[in-house]
């Protein structure tokens, strides 16, 4: 498999290594002495799988607080997502800054995004499924959200008019969000 790291510090895009024949292919999507031989978590705890109907799609952007925190590993299975995430490590040099990566059903890359970045993701398909396994399980009390648009961030995101969810529109800004995390 090929790995790339981001220019975020701990990020990763990952290209798994497709065998393809005459059915069509096969690959491993994770293997965990593989993936933490190159830096990620020891084991996941929790996958998510979700569907966006629509392209223009924003969901996020999303973390969870210390001591629930989670690195996710993401990947599309239908459609393709733009892949955002923020890196919200106090005391990081790139702090505030974000990176993107399209990720397809078609390209079949995964990225994995690790604690202390703030992530989401705009659909570029209709009927776009994400899967991603993440290594502490969701907790709805430490599950925290940072505005799309916050113009400090600047993030460029493929749609002029998101659809979000109610939740998703009302974060605060990043200099008003709650956050815990240190680098
Ligand atoms: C994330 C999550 C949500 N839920 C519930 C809460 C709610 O009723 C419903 C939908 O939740 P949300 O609106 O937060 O789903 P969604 O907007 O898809 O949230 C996800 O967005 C991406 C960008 C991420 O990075 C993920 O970690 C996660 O935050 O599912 C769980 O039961 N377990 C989970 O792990």
């Amino acid at each position: 498999m090929k790995v790339i790291e981001g220019r975020l510090r701990g990020v990763r895009v990952i290209e798994p290594i497709v065998i393809e024949d005459d059915r069509g292919y096969f690959m491993e999507s994770y293997q965990s002495e593989r993936y933490a031989a190159i830096g990620l978590p020891e084991a996941f705890v929790q996958d998510n799988h979700s569907l966006s109907v629509d392209a223009g799609v924003i969901r996020g952007l999303h973390y969870q607080l210390h001591p629930k925190a989670q690195g996710k590993l993401v990947r599309v299975t239908a459609g393709a997502v733009f892949d955002v995430m923020v890196d919200i490590r106090r005391g990081s040099p790139t702090f505030g800054q974000w990176e993107g990566f399209e990720l397809s059903a078609r390209n079949k890359r995964q990225v994995f995004v690790p604690v202390g970045f703030a992530h989401g993701f705009c659909t570029l398909e209709n009927n776009t499924e994400v899967q991603y396994k993440v290594d502490q399980a969701y907790s709805r009390e430490h599950d925290r959200g940072i505005r799309w648009d916050d113009p400090a961030i600047g993030i460029i995101w493929p749609a002029r008019a998101p659809i979000l969810s109610p939740k998703d529109s009302l974060h605060p800004l990043l200099e008003h969000a709650e956050y815990n995390f240190v680098d």
